[in-house]
């Protein structure tokens, strides 16, 4: 799904404006009216209904008296607390505050916090926030900070126009302090503040309001962010007279003393997502534990170092993975001697490859390996795993993830999936926000049942930046799904691998 950043909104309605020639008015008014429907759908009859309305100097504040406008004719009882000087306001804001005194709508001006009507406040039951929209340029404070105060404290319904007022509509980040929506209504496109952390929580319910851009705008339109939903997939049937030979063989290279289990998930996940033949490569001192675990999976177990890969193994590997599909790299793997070499072998070897954990940590030690790969290369890191690539603080790479998951993956030709809550996935030209999953997925493992996923996506011939997001979100719909038998608290990586077959029967299903 399109997502359009404040600058890229802009630039689309000003488009609708100058080429389209749509009047600003009809834009603002096309805003409003669907706002106030998707009010009306959620409250019904809408007659004596006590609504405060807010709102700021900007359009945001013009949309949130037009929308007051329609609420007062159907019947509610509206009292509009305008935070500017009606002098100063635009020209679409300032017609529509002209609109309502012709009206008679009752206006308040706000100048100082006492200037607010408590008691009406106190007494509404809807709240429309139209402070601050997409030109939020800086940290709320003073009168504005106070008034966000006063509305979060209401038990009344919080409608936020547009975005909700103080969270940043491009990186998601609080300025100062946010209101804390019920329901928002952004207009033409979602923007990705309201889907990435913390700006998703202050959203509530998000509905998306045609506001007439036309088709053309919007169809040719190229976003840097996208948001992945179940419509952005498609997984076909498979045919009838398929082999498994159609599948892809993958190769899983991982494992060590104490880490069977990343390998066993790798593999399970993998199946479970479709490949048609699993390989694990691990060392000798696990085989017996993967093959007890996995067994619909074949192992392919080389000597071994006090626990880990030994280096007269390496030769071995690089044979036995030579003629496999794709190369999933690192899980469980641990940290050993020369875990470089293996890998530049490997990245020689022309193969896709899905790197995680600690082929991550091996990666870091020299990222310019990655100039050698000729095939696609998937990298797995969580914040802490993407610090050590980057060379930052897992603070500095928090701060700015938006901007060094696309250099990154643009800088080295990967693709990056940086995994959190919301997942960022970039091939250096867009960047994808995964919605799926749950804090379930909090728990040791689950990347490993990622790794699987992808590297299965990939072996059965998808794109690599497709199967990046698909992985991603299948693995977060199937923790999604498994939410029906287990609590978010109890929900392992193996319920998530159970669970696959629902998610991709969902997302097979979606249309019906
Ligand atoms: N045709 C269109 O464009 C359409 C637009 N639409 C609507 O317009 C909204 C965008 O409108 P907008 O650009 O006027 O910005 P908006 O968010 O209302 O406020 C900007 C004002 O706030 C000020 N300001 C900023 N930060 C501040 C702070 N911390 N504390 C105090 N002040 C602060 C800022 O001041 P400045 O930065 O300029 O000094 C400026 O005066 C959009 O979200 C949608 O709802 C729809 O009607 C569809 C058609
Ligand atoms: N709160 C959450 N909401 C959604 N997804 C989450 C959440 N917490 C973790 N995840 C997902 O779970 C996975 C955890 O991966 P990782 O940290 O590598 O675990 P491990 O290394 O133990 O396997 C990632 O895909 C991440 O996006
Ligand atoms: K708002």
């Amino acid at each position: 799904m399109k997502l359009s950043t404040s600058f890229e909104m802009k630039e689309l309605d000003s488009r609708s404006i100058n080429e389209f020639k749509i009047p600003d008015i009809v834009l603002m008014e096309n805003a409003s009216r669907g706002t106030f429907e998707l009010i009306k759908k959620q409250f019904g009859n809408i007659e004596g209904v006590r609504v405060s309305v807010f709102a700021g100097l900007g359009n945001n504040g013009g949309d949130a008296m037009a929308i007051a406008r329609h609420l007062y004719n159907a019947g509610a009882n509206v009292l509009v607390n305008l935070v500017a000087n009606p002098d100063n306001l635009n020209p679409s804001p300032k017609i529509n505050y002209d609109i309502l005194c012709s009206m008679n709508v009752p206006i308040n001006i706000i100048n100082h916090i006492d200037d607010i009507n408590e008691v009406f406040l106190a007494h509404s039951q809807i709240i429309i926030d139209g402070l601050f929209g997409i030109g939020l340029s800086r940290k709320i404070e003073g009168l504005f900070y106070e008034i966000i105060e006063k509305i979060n404290k209401s038990n009344a319904f919080i409608v936020s126009v547009d975005i909700p007022s103080g969270i940043n509509a491009d990186t998601a980040e609080c300025l100062g302090i946010a209101v804390k929506a019920d329901l928002t209504a952004t207009f033409a496109l979602a923007k990705p503040g309201q889907f990435l952390y913390p700006g998703r929580l202050y959203c509530g319910q998000l509905e998306v309001v045609d506001i007439s851009t036309p088709k053309q705008l919007l169809d040719d339109f190229k976003p840097t962010f996208n948001a992945l939903v179940k419509d952005d997939f498609v997984i076909e049937d498979r045919p009838k007279n398929s082999h498994k030979g159609n599948f892809g063989h993958i190769a899983i290279v991982g494992g060590s003393i104490g880490k069977s289990g990343a390998v066993i998930l790798a593999a399970n996940a993998a199946l479970r997502s479709g490949a048609g033949l699993v390989s694990a490569v691990v060392p000798n001192c696990i085989n017996t534990a993967f093959e007890s675990s996995c067994i619909e999976a074949m192992s392919y177990p080389v000597k071994d170092n006090n626990g880990f890969f030994s280096k007269e193994s390496f030769d071995d590997i690089v044979c036995f993975v030579k003629d496999k599909d794709v190369i999933c790299f690192g899980m469980g793997l641990g940290v050993f001697d020369d875990g470089l070499d293996l890998l530049e072998s490997l990245l020689e070897l022309k193969k896709p490859m899905v790197i995680d954990a600690d082929g991550l940590n091996v990666l870091s030690k020299d990222v310019g390996l990655l100039q050698k790969a000729c095939a696609p290369v998937i990298l797995t890191p969580h914040p802490k795993e993407f610090s050590r690539l980057v060379g930052k603080t897992t603070s500095e790479v928090l701060k700015n993830r938006l901007n060094l998951v696309k250099e990154f993956a643009k800088k080295y030709n990967v693709i990056l999936i940086l995994k959190m809550a919301d997942t960022l996935i970039s091939d250096g030209e867009s960047i994808f926000i995964n919605t799926s999953g749950n804090p379930g997925l909090s728990t040791g493992g689950s990347g490993d049942v990622l790794s699987g996923i992808i590297a299965s996506l990939v072996a059965q011939n998808n794109d690599a930046l497709y199967a990046s997001c698909l992985g991603v979100y299948l693995h977060g719909l199937s923790a999604d799904l498994a939410l029906s038998d287990y609590s978010e608290a109890s929900l392992l990586p193996t319920d998530v691998i159970n669970y696959l077959t629902k998610a991709i029967e969902a997302i097979k299903t979606k249309a019906q």
